[in-house]
This record gives C-alpha cells, structure tokens and sequence, in this order.
C-alpha cells in the first residue's frame, strides 16, 4: 500500500485562552485521494487545515506531510516541501493583493520557486488555461475578476508549486452556485488529470459527496465517524452524521443541466 501523504497522530491543539480546537484527531490523505471534512461551525476544521499546513503547533501528537512535521520545516526543505503542500482558501479576494494584476500573483509564486523570469510568463498563462481561465485575464486587477475567476486564480497560484495535496478550506462556499459548480468541477478534473490530493473542508455535505471519497466527520475537536463517502451516506454510524445528512441541502444542478 502506499504511504499516506497527509499523516495526523492523536493530534491535540488549544488556541490562546484554553478554547479546545482540535482533542485527539488521527486522519491520513493518501497520495491522489480527496477526503472531505465535515462538521458545524466551531467544530475544528479550520483549526485542523491550518495544523496540517504547518501554520500551527500540536500541543501533542505528530502531523505528518511526506514523512516531515510541516511546522518544522526551515530553509531548503522548507521551500520544496511548502511547494507541495498548497492551501485555497475560503475568500480568496482577501489573499490576492487587490494592487497587483492576477498574473503577479501567480508569477510570484513561480518565483519562489525558483522559476527563471524568462519562463514565468508563459508558466502563468499555461497555468491560467489548466484553470479554465483566458491568459489574457491575468492583466486584470482582482476587483475587475468574478469570485469564481479570483478562486480559478488562487488554484493556479497554488498549482504554480506543483502541490501534491491541496488543502481547500472551504473553496466554494463565498460563491454563487454557477461559479460553485464550475471550481468544484475544476478540483475533480485536477484529480483525475494530475493525481493531485485534497483535503477538502466544508459544512455543505451536498458539496463534499459530489467530489470526496472519504469523509472524516467531526464534532467538537474529535473524529465521530470517517470512511468512504457512499458509505457513510447509505449508512451513517453516528447520530451527529444523521443529523448533518438530514439537514444537507441538495446541491445546485451544474450550469449545463440548467434551461
Ligand atoms: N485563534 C483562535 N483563538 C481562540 N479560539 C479559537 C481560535 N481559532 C479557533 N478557535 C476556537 O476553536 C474552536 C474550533 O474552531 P475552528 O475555527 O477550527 O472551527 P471550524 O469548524 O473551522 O468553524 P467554522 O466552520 O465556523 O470556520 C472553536 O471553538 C473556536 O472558537
């Protein structure tokens, strides 16, 4: 079997104050899969992404990415490990510079990585095209680019390292549901075409059954139930899962099913 990518041991994290984030969480992402993660608001998913990212400390247990803790990285190991681990936030807007014209963003990322400035414009509008969008997009501001192109570009930015795992921290849901069909389709397509994992977290489960095939359900800092996603929608083991399946809203028909 493959090694997991993605490796959380018994991982414990309070925030300042003593407010429990995450008490005792194991979880892996292999290479290729996307797991969703879902829970109520305040249940820990945030607090998880950024732990798997290396933004946080454990208090205790271990976080693995690629055999290494990710909040340890330093110098080289730092920069090529950090290239393939990619994170989309939930608010994209807010992470691109609103002065700077999209492809910048993306050009500044293939800098760090050690790109010639010789090829990093021709990189920036291959990367625009894996993303859906025309290159000629990237002179545009962000305020001048809809929400669903602004997340389009933050995948690209995030492609721009050669990530294995994504984590997507609630990609989708800041969008309209067109725009929200269109960057789901886009991570299922990076899937299928690079292989490339995610660890995808929302609170619309309608959303993480289109796209997951894992689910890892939590509540209150702790893992109540994980497994494949049809399976634990056929048979949900926690009551905590019933409850989010029945109060799940079906998810919006993909633009080309509409009249
Ligand atoms: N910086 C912080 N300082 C103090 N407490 C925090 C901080 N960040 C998160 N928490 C607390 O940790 C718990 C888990 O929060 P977290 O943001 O991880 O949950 P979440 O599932 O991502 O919620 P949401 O869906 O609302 O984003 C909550 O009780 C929250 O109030």
């Amino acid at each position: 079997m493959t090694a997991p990518l993605l490796v959380l041991d018994q991982v414990v994290k309070h925030h300042p104050g003593g407010r429990l984030g995450v008490g005792g969480v194991s979880m892996t992402v292999a290479p290729g899969e996307t797991v969703g993660l879902v829970g109520e608001s305040g249940s820990g998913k945030s607090t998880l992404a950024r732990l798997a990212l290396g933004l946080l400390a454990p208090d205790s247990g271990t976080v693995r990415f690629a055999g290494l803790d990710p909040y340890r990285w330093r110098g080289r190991t730092r920069r090529a490990a950090r290239g393939r681990l990619q994170f989309v936030p939930q608010h994209p807007r807010g992470s691109l510079n609103p002065a700077l014209r999209a492809g910048r963003a993306v050009e500044f990322a293939l800098r760090a990585q050690g790109v010639p400035r010789a090829e990093r414009a021709e990189r920036t509008a291959e990367l625009l095209r894996q993303v859906g969008l025309d290159p000629a997009l990237a002179r545009r501001h962000p305020r001048e680019l809809s929400g669903g192109q602004v997340q389009r570009v933050a995948v690209a930015r995030a492609l721009a390292t050669g990530p294995d795992l994504l984590v997507c921290d609630e990609p989708t849901s800041a969008l309209d549901p067109r725009a929200q069909a269109q960057v789901l389709d886009l991570l299922a397509g990076l899937r299928e075409r690079m292989g490339l994992a995610c660890l995808f977290i929302s609170h619309d489960l309608a959303v993480v059954r289109s796209l997951a095939d894992r689910v890892v359900v939590l509540r209150d800092g702790a893992v109540v139930e994980q497994g494949p996603v049809e399976a634990l929608w056929a048979r949900p083991g926690h009551p905590y899962t019933r409850a989010l399946l029945d109060a799940a809203e079906p998810l919006a028909p993909p633009p080309t099913a509409r009249p």
